[in-house]
């Protein structure tokens, strides 16, 4: 119609003319987020990230739903099926987000069924006067909290060393903070100094260190540092490498699979005290002391020398540590968990590589509470109070504590437990003899 009675010359300044009073009742603007940009097979990062982020906005919205397992069957999410609308808010300003898919047909002739080319959009609609801010701020924000919730919500994973590579399993370990015995104090500063990591981007880059932290957990069996190690992870969803120093054939291997390590992951050497060749060549250098003490060069080639017919050295674990921290993109923590810190090379463990050295103790008061919670979600008793006195003389580990309490009948009972806990605290007093219990 329009071609038929409007003459060319006018059509343009008349579709003009429409357009202005479109676009004066029609005030809002759309962009479109398409599943598949410039390479087709390359699934857009933003329409993934615009995908996350609108999950929890369209179980609660969406009428049509589509379900999908991650997580190995752990958790379902939910998104929105196609031509549904969402709506969402930022800083007071409404826009609405609404899926769909362009059907391909140009389709080209074959006799195997052709899957058909589907690609599924975003389309997102917001009022005209807040271009500024959804264009900048609002899409900003999308596109990192999509992606922050992907990365929580993946599946994480526990590698172990083979060989000079990695295999992993998934890593499905339940221990967090609330759950750990470890007196508060203690506790919070550990979380917020691991919450701190992992937001300290900009200021590690800032003043020139590479994004990663060292920590040293140790104490005796069954204080609770592969729990702690495992809680970390849960934390702050890091995947864990396991690293065993001892199957380990030599540097070169331990530096691959130090750099074949990905990002937001805590590296675990576990025992290290116990990694054979590193007591080995400590006890040699210890020998050597004398004359390696005030010459730190010969001390390195020495240990490079000796690395050749041995395993992994400790210089070759200093090295690639910090080398490899310097060279690849961080977000790396480093754990190494052991029974004796005195016998550790002091050169393993100092500050800036090992930054933060916590020590897990004994079962205090404190920590008693936190497994009385936990395994038998009790606040308070009129048993506490003896315990606490045993326990503030009698060295037992929360391990053990935690097995008495180990519910044995259902429903629990709560008071026999804390009994039995008593007796194991008298037994233990008894074997300590009845002076003051030794340091
Ligand atoms: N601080 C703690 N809080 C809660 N549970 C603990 C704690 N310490 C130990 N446990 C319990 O004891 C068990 C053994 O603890 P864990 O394996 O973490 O000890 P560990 O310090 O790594 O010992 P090892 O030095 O022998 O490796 C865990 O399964 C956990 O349930
Ligand atoms: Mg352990």
């Amino acid at each position: 119609i329009f071609q038929q009675y409007f003459p060319t010359h006018l059509r343009t300044s008349v579709e003009s003319y429409f357009q202005k009073i479109f676009s004066f009742l029609y005030p809002y603007i759309q962009i479109t987020f398409n599943e598949f940009t410039g390479e087709r097979f390359m699934r857009s990062e933003a329409f993934a990230a615009i995908e996350t982020y609108l999950s929890s906005s369209s179980s609660a919205q969406a009428r049509r739903l589509k379900a999908d397992i991650i997580k190995n069957g752990q958790s379902l999410v939910l998104t929105m099926d196609d031509n549904e609308e969402v709506a969402d808010e930022f800083q007071g300003v409404k826009v609405w987000w609404a899926s769909g898919k362009n059907v391909s047909k140009t389709q080209t002739f074959s006799f195997q069924p052709v899957p058909t080319d589907e690609k599924r959009y975003f389309k997102l609609k917001f009022h005209k006067k807040h271009r500024i801010l959804i264009t900048g701020s609002y899409l900003n924000h999308v596109l990192k909290e999509g992606k922050a919730m992907k990365v929580k919500n993946r599946q994480r994973k526990l590698y172990t060393n083979s060989g000079s590579s990695w295999s992993f399993v998934p890593f499905e370990h339940p221990a967090n903070f609330q759950t750990l015995a470890m007196e508060p104090e203690r506790k919070e500063e550990f979380v917020n100094d691991l919450i701190t990591f992992s937001k300290a981007e900009e200021f590690y880059s800032t003043i020139g260190r590479a994004w990663k932290r060292g920590y040293l957990l140790y104490g005796p069996p069954g204080t609770g540092k592969s729990t702690t190690v495992a809680a970390m992870a849960n934390l702050l969803s890091y995947d864990i490498y396991d690293l065993e120093l001892t199957a380990v054939k030599d540097n070169t291997e331990l530096k691959k699979l130090l750099i074949a390590t990905s990002s937001k992951s805590i590296i675990v050497i576990e025992d290290i005290d116990c990694s054979v060749d590193l007591t080995g060549q400590r006890a040699k250098k210890r020998e050597k002391k004398d004359i390696e003490e005030n010459d730190p060069v010969q001390k390195f080639t020495k240990d490079e020398s000796e690395s050749r017919n041995s395993k992994v050295t400790l210089s070759g674990l200093l090295n690639f540590i910090d080398g490899l921290w310097s060279a690849c993109g961080g977000e790396r923590l480093i754990v190494f968990t052991t029974n004796y810190v005195d016998k550790l090379d002091p050169a393993l463990i100092r500050r800036g590589r090992m930054d933060k050295h916590i020590e897990l103790s004994y079962c205090t008061f404190e920590a008693f509470k936190v497994l009385a919670r936990n395994y038998l979600n009790l606040e308070s008793h009129s048993l506490f109070s003896r315990i606490c006195s045993f326990l503030e003389e009698i060295k037992i580990t929360p391990a053990d504590v935690a097995e008495i309490l180990m519910p044995k009948t259902l429903p629990v009972d709560a008071e026999s437990c804390l009994r039995d806990l008593i007796l194991a605290l008298e037994g233990a007093k008894m074997q300590a003899g009845p002076e003051k219990p030794h340091d």
